[in-house]
């Protein structure tokens, strides 16, 4: 059997344009004599369509473009994801569906039986499940559908599964022979090489070769990285579509009565570690430009390692001719500030102006001087420069329509080493979830790797040396160096792995570290402390398993005491 594996790249919400991308896919498909032809998950809505689906008109319109596209479906089976009003009538509910198109119509749907809800899927506010999961038969191969969630509950794979369901047991208990998968599975670092251990240990399980449709792009805080597949009975890849990008397809699979289990298909190798998250971090940034409808970003270029490694992503996501530096030095601006962010600009070739801040400073300090007589300088007087640089960047994405883009890593958005309304300002962020000490290996990696897209481009390596070497520091007073006030960021990155991403508790980090306990209970305080920042941070991609943003709901308002169990 020819499968075709349509890996698109949906815009939320464009039904259609995405009723476009299938359409050219099936046409596609059927010129390469596909029997049928596989789209991911909510492939016409597009993943996650959050509350767009609670639109009263959305699911009608759904169902009116199914039935045009099916239309087209002569000669192939089509299997598109979408959602549907729930046939149990059961209040609003709604389900997540696939329909089976074919000579000219929509044959049946299949129903996702597990609906995440944990982490960033939500998908219980919306969906009911099905009661049990089905098959469809073509050319006497019986073909069990699931919907990606519906794959994630072997009991031998992981440490505690979730569900007492496991749908692809029953499909196969129901007579499949080929196990098909549409997804919407999100990168996180890592996560692809889980996900083919998994459809190997499936596919060897119940030795059934197992078919898997992943959506590729950014949409939001997401990126889907593609990296659909096509596992044999043995477990073995016998096909691979590319990662981050569109692809199509086309696998052959033996008949069922076959010896021949070694069959044809492209076989593409997967981006891995930093390759895979600077990837990630660039189309994220390219769809979230290019899907809000921006052509331009602008960022501020403060000569440190932050700006340099969000400006090299933003010029290989849109082009160099499209990103505008802004150096903005003040009083306490080291001299490397501004000479630092010109080589930067230069290598990359991308326009860069200098607007110094000292006379907004003056200015607002003497505005200042009589209510603030009294009063010692400190933080108040550090952030004013941080808040007119704010104000001079939203200006310029104002007057030009390019997008603000902000710096803050996972490390300080952590621990809130940043200015509210300040450094803050800005409408994306890429480098949110990527802590410190891996924003050096990610520089570091663009300079030197051979695999760095910016590297071949440019055949330097783009980010000052200088940049990656002098102690971070955010130049807000003189001599200001960011480990005046923080641990070491190897330390800070450790315990902010283990207390978000891992949900250790502060006395199981100092039982496990060597790290001091002074610092790991102020570290940890400082995090549950500084969810009001991130609550008005820009939003920004998701790289690992735990980000902040929708995936960690936190309150702002609360006094859970981490020194209880320390015995504090
Ligand atoms: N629970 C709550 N809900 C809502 N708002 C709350 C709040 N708690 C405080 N606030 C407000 O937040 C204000 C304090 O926050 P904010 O004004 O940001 O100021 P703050 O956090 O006190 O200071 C910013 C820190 O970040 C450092 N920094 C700044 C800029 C760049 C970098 C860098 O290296 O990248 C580092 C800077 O050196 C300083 O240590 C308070 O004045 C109060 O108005
Ligand atoms: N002198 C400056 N000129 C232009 N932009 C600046 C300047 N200082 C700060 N910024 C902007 O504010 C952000 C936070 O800056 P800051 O230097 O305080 O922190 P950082 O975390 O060390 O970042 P970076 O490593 O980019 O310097 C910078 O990434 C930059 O976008
Ligand atoms: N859309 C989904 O059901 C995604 C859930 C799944 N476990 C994944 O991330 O791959």
């Amino acid at each position: 059997m020819r499968i075709a594996i349509s890996q698109i790249n949906p815009t939320v919400g464009d039904l259609r344009g995405n009723t476009k991308l299938i359409l050219r896919d099936i046409s596609r498909a059927k010129d390469r004599n596909a029997q049928i032809i596989i789209f991911p998950e909510l492939a016409l809505i597009g993943y996650p369509p959050k509350d767009l689906l609670l639109k009263p008109r959305v699911i009608k319109q759904c169902a009116d473009l199914v039935e045009h596209i099916a239309q087209s479906c002569t000669g192939i089976t089509a299997f598109i994801g979408y959602p549907i009003a729930s046939p149990k009538g059961a209040g609003h509910l709604l389900q997540n569906a696939v329909a089976v198109c074919a000579d000219g119509q929509i044959q049946n749907h299949h129903v996702k039986t597990l609906l995440p809800n944990y982490d960033v899927f939500d998908e219980r506010r919306y969906f009911e499940p099905a009661d049990t999961p089905t098959l469809t038969t073509i050319d006497n191969q019986n073909l069990g559908i699931s919907i990606c969630e519906d794959l994630w509950n072997e009991h031998d794979v992981f440490e505690r599964p979730l569900y007492h369901l496991n749908p692809v047991d029953q499909l196969v208990d129901f007579g499949a022979d080929i196990l098909i998968n549409a997804a919407a599975s999100p990168y996180v670092l890592g996560k692809h090489e889980f996900r083919l251990n998994l459809m190997r240990h499936v596919a060897r399980k119940h030795h059934k070769p197992i078919v898997y449709c992943n959506q590729v792009g950014g949409n939001d805080e997401l990126v889907f990285d593609g990296n659909s597949c096509v596992i044999n009975a043995s477990g073995e890849i016998i096909a691979h579509a590319k990662d981050f990008e569109e692809d199509l397809l086309i696998a052959d699979l033996p008949d069922k009565n076959s010896e021949n289990d070694r069959l044809e298909g492209r076989i593409e190798q997967p981006k891995t570690g930093l390759n895979s998250v600077y990837h990630a971090l660039t189309l994220g940034l390219r769809d979230y430009v290019r899907k809000c409808g921006f052509t331009k970003i602008v960022l501020g270029l403060s000569g440190g390692i932050d700006s340099a490694l969000t400006c090299a992503i933003a010029v290989d996501a849109i082009g160099k001719e499209n990103v505008i530096g802004i150096g903005m030095p003040s009083r306490y601006s080291s001299d490397g500030s501004v000479s630092d962010a010109e080589i930067l600009a230069s290598n990359l070739g991308i326009d860069f102006h200098v607007i110094p801040i000292e006379q907004a400073h003056t200015a607002l300090e003497s505005m200042l001087t009589d209510l603030f007589k009294d009063t010692q300088q400190g933080v108040t007087e550090e952030n004013i420069q941080a808040r007119i640089r704010g104000n001079v960047m939203m200006s310029i994405s104002n007057k030009f329509g390019a997008l603000l883009v902000t710096t803050g890593n996972k490390s300080e958005m952590a621990v809130g080493y940043c200015t509210l309304y300040g450094d803050m300002c800005g409408g994306f962020s890429v480098l949110c979830d990527v802590p410190k000490t891996m924003v050096y290996d990610l520089s570091r990696w663009i300079n030197d790797s051979p695999d760095s897209p910016l590297l071949k481009q440019y055949n330097l390596p783009v980010i000052p040396v200088d940049t990656i070497t002098k102690p971070p520091s955010a130049e807000l007073r003189p001599d200001q160096k960011d480990q005046d006030s923080l641990p070491d960021y190897e330390i800070l990155d450790e315990i902010v792995e283990r207390y978000v991403e891992k949900e250790q508790s502060a006395a199981h980090i100092i039982d496990e570290t060597d790290f001091d306990k002074d610092i790991v209970l102020r570290m940890v305080r400082l995090i549950d402390l500084n969810e009001y920042k991130r609550r008005q941070a820009a939003p920004g991609l998701k790289i690992t398993g735990r980000a902040f943003g929708f995936g960690r709901r936190m309150p702002i308002a609360q006094r859970y005491d981490n020194r209880w169990s320390v015995g504090d």
